[in-house]
């Protein structure tokens, strides 16, 4: 199992954004669906150790994610809308990811080209408009293939084409056997790619199952 959910829970302050779930997600593509403030950035962020479970435990690998360099190492993460300092260009951002996990500078290239983000990484990330920031965001996560992928919104701020686009590329990733968890509202285009769907709604799991067991409950989400 690659992410074990035991009664997880997260609080801040008096607000309870996920309430003792249990949930279990193994290889493959997983799709995470669910109503604004459901709880849902609030699960990745614990999956990928940002924040520290206030009940509960969460395991990524078999290992507690929070505080755990090994674990964070073998994770690549995007999240919405991605906070990346402005005053850094495009290659710096991704050549100090690349540092911290270890990663050759030849992949840094080879993502880039992936998402399409090379006639921009010499410029600062403050000049980026939303797609630019999302395309770069999404190179970040993917660097180096990691072994899980976390992606919050990875069709926001995209026009038609580049939704086209970056989705193809999810699909390709897939096909290469890369594990992700995906967060988005833009569904449409992902449901058939995805093998597993989970609905997290005010703080509760309140589906999980196949995506063709969900299609005809959607509209109720
Ligand atoms: N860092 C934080 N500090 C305080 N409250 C937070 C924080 N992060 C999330 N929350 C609260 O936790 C609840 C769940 O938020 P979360 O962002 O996980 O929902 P979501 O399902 O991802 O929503 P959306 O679809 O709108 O992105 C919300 O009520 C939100 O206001």
């Amino acid at each position: 199992m690659m992410i074990k959910a035991e009664n997880l829970t997260k609080r801040f302050g008096k607000l309870t954004a996920l309430n003792s779930i249990n949930l279990e997600i193994g290889e493959g593509f997983t799709l995470i669906l669910g109503p604004n403030g459901g709880g849902k950035s609030t699960f990745l962020n614990l999956c990928a150790g940002i924040y520290k479970p206030t009940e509960g435990r969460i395991e990524v690998f078999g290992e507690e994610p929070w505080s755990n360099e090994k674990v964070k190492k073998r994770i690549g993460v995007s999240f919405d809308p991605p906070a990346l300092p402005r005053h850094r260009t495009g290659l710096e951002w991704i050549s100090y990811i690349a540092e911290f996990k270890g990663i050759e500078k030849s992949e840094i290239i080879s993502v880039a080209k992936l998402f399409s983000v090379e006639p921009f990484l010499n410029r600062k990330i403050g000049e980026y408009s939303a797609g630019m920031l999302k395309r770069l965001s999404l190179s970040q996560a993917f660097l180096g293939s990691p072994d899980l992928v976390l992606l919050d919104e990875p069709l926001a701020n995209l026009d038609l084409k580049g939704i086209k686009e970056i989705t193809e590329i999810l699909k390709g990733v897939v096909e290469d056997e890369t594990n992700m968890v995906v967060v988005s509202h833009i569904w449409r285009p992902l449901i058939d790619v995805a093998n597993r769907i989970v609905v997290i709604a005010a703080g509760k799991v309140v589906f999980d199952g196949e995506p063709e067991d969900i299609l005809p409950k959607i509209g109720e989400i």
